[in-house]
């Protein structure tokens, strides 16, 4: 894992868009964003097991797998959207980039590979891509039902409890302290 502002530049999504500032794990933490290696299988449910999860599935995001629909899951996933229940995300093989916001609205981008575990919080705004490799594996581990919903940014989603509970209990208290 490695993470990063965004350097907002024009180009390719699926290009790196390293800033060269690095963003450290504890900066992490304090937006509720959790990381965690995971060498074998146990560790991932360990976790899901302390944090309640029931479902998991394995995606495959790349254009073998997925054919003429690849560019346009693509494109999808990287719409800046939330989710109603925290997600988990562990990287089975490939890579992958999950751009979350920070305080000021300004992007950090996670580059994942396998082994790589990511705990996104719900009501947090981010996005996802592939690298330029495109291709990534992942297990998505699922609280309930597994369903993928975003909702994606605008005005009436800035109103969602989800969203409204992460502001007040995690990002206004990030801002205090960072
Ligand atoms: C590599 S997992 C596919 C993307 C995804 O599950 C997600 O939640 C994007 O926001
Ligand atoms: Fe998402």
């Amino acid at each position: 894992m490695k993470a990063y502002w965004y350097d907002n530049t024009p180009g390719d999504q699926r290009e790196p868009h390293d800033s060269g500032r690095a963003v450290s794990e504890d900066k992490l933490a304090s937006l509720g964003v959790l990381y965690h290696n995971c060498p074998s299988v146990e560790g991932v449910d360990a976790i899901a097991k302390e944090r309640g999860y029931k479902n998991r599935d394995t995606i495959c995001v790349s254009p073998q797998s997925m054919g003429d629909v690849y560019e346009d899951k693509v494109k999808m996933f990287f719409a800046e959207h939330l989710h109603e229940d925290e997600e988990i995300r562990y990287i089975l093989d490939g890579e992958g980039y999950f751009d979350v916001r920070g305080e000021e609205d300004e992007w950090i981008r996670i580059e994942l590979a396998k082994d790589d575990l990511i705990i996104l919080p719900a009501g947090i705004y981010h996005r996802f891509t592939t690298n330029e490799q495109n291709y990534i594996k992942a297990m998505r581990l699922f609280q309930d039902e597994p369903k993928w919903t975003p909702l994606n940014r605008g005005a009436e989603v800035d109103l969602n409890p989800h969203r409204k509970n992460y502001v007040e209990a995690t990002l206004k208290r990030s801002a205090a302290v960072n």
